[in-house]
Formats: structure tokens, sequence, C-alpha cells
């Protein structure tokens, strides 16, 4: 379980978290919805130890983030949200040096890196430098990386972007697996359909606040017939948004 304790984090005069507080359980796959620089990124980043907040405590599995960082960050596996890091290293060495950060044995790095390379069907590519793969191999190849030491935690920032459906089908279903087992996964993500058919749990932020936090049944039970698309931006979207496009476009829409 993760708990997140009145976190805040300020860059300079901007909150980009104001007293977020949240848990996160086992087994459920949890995702982090909200428009561009509602605070997403930066909750995961403080989770994932790449900055730290500015206040609040967070708890992973009964441990404080701040005491026990090491030992917290051996159980996470991450997907930051650009792909675009160790350009200059092949897809293998990148590998390579995940698993030795990772401690990694040889035998466990073998069986799962075979699995994961045909998975994701990178087999041709595993000695070609990053710098020359597309956006959705290099997203390839950094889950990959991510999920080699079978970590117990996943935290994928918008894992999805990039990748063709066929991984996009693969990746959905490794998640479930991963909870099924009684694991966690969180990830952020824009598609709303895809937040609809995965997540357990969501957490929708708005300006770095907490607007919902619950079960995503719950939250679908609030309207009826209605898709997650429809409440989330009655929740937090625009009210006017129509007149705006009859403004831009014109009248003839079709409607
Ligand atoms: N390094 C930084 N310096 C200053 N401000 C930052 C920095 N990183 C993020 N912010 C600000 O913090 C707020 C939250 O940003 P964050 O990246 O967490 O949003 P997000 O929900 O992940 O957005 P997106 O969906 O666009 O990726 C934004 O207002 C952003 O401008």
């Amino acid at each position: 379980m993760i708990t997140f304790e009145h976190i805040r984090k300020t860059y300079g005069d901007k909150t980009a978290i104001a007293d977020l507080s949240l848990t996160i359980p086992d087994g459920k796959i949890f995702g982090f919805l909200g428009h561009n620089g509602a605070g997403k990124s930066t909750t995961i980043k403080s989770l994932v130890s790449i900055i730290q907040q500015t206040s609040g405590d967070i708890i992973v599995n009964g441990m404080n983030l701040t005491e026990d960082r090491l030992k917290i960050k051996q159980k996470i596996g991450y997907v930051p949200d650009s792909p675009d890091i160790f350009l200059e290293l092949t897809a293998n060495d990148y590998w390579n040096l995940i698993t030795s950060a990772y401690q990694v044995s040889e035998e466990v790095k073998k069986a799962r890196l075979i699995k994961l390379v045909n998975l994701f069907n990178m087999q041709d590519e595993v000695e070609t430098p990053i710098s020359d793969f597309s956006h959705g191999m290099r997203q390839k190849t950094i889950i990959i990386g991510a999920l080699l030491p079978d970590p117990d935690i996943w935290i994928l920032d918008e894992p999805m972007t990039g990748l063709d459906p066929q991984a996009t089908y693969d990746l959905k279903q490794l998640m479930r697996a991963h909870v099924q087992k009684g694991k966690m996964v969180i990830f952020s993500t824009h598609n709303l359909a895809t937040a609809e058919e995965l997540c357990d749990e969501v957490a929708i932020l708005k300006q770095g606040k907490l607007v919902y936090n619950g079960s995503l049944d719950k939250l679908l039970a609030t309207m009826p017939d209605a898709s997650l698309e429809t409440i989330y931006l009655k929740m937090i979207g625009r009210q006017n948004d129509s007149q705006i496009v009859k403004d831009l476009e014109g009248d003839d829409l079709g409607e």
C-alpha cells in the first residue's frame, strides 16, 4: 500500500501539488487522470524519488520514502513520461545498465529479457542505438527495462503514448496479470477510454488538487450510461466548449 500524506510540491512561486492525500491499494490498477499541468507527473516523480516533495510524507509498504529511499526504489519499476533518455546506448546496453543497478541475477535477466523482447517484438533491435529508434520503439525499450527486474510496484507515466495497438494490448495484459498477483500498477494517462477499461481506482487532479479519489465503478455509478470521458469533462472540463468550437469553426458543424 502507498499513502500520500499532505504532499505539497512547489517550484518557486508555483504550486504544482497542493495538500495531496490519497491511498493506493495493493492488487489494483490505479490511474492518475488530469489535464495538462494538473500535477500527475509531479506526483509520480515524487514517488519515484526523481524530485522531492516540498512537504508531506509518502509511505510505501509502511516505510517512509524519505528515510528508506533506496530500499523502496529497488521495489519500483518506472517508465518516465519521455523515452528520450540514454540515446547513445544500444537497447541491450540500456537493459544491462538497469539490471546491474537493480542487481538482477544473470538467470532472471536472461529469462525475463527473452520473454519481454519477444513480446514487444524487439528481437531485431537489441544492438541498435536508442537514438535510431522511433518514439514507440524507445518507449518499448524503456518499458522492457522497467519490467526486467520484476519489480513489485509498476509506475508508468503515460506508458501507451506512441505504442502500436499490439504493444498497447500486450502492456494492458501485463498490467492486469501483475495486479492479479496482488502487486501494484500505477499509471497516468490522457486516454480516458483506456483508463475506463483498465483502472480499478482513479485519482483525478485539477491544478494540483484532488478532485476525486476512489473506485472507478463508484465514479461511473454517479452517472449511469455515461462514459468516463463524459463524467471527467463534467467534473473538470469547460462548460462552454461547444460555443468556442462554433466561434472558431462556424455553425455548420453537422449537429
Ligand atoms: N521543473 C519544473 N519547474 C517549474 N514548474 C514545473 C516543473 N515541472 C512541472 N512544473 C509545473 O508544475 C505543474 C504540474 O506539472 P506536471 O508535469 O506534474 O503536470 P502533468 O499533469 O503531468 O501534465 P501533462 O499531462 O501535461 O504531462 C505545471 O504547472 C507545470 O508547469
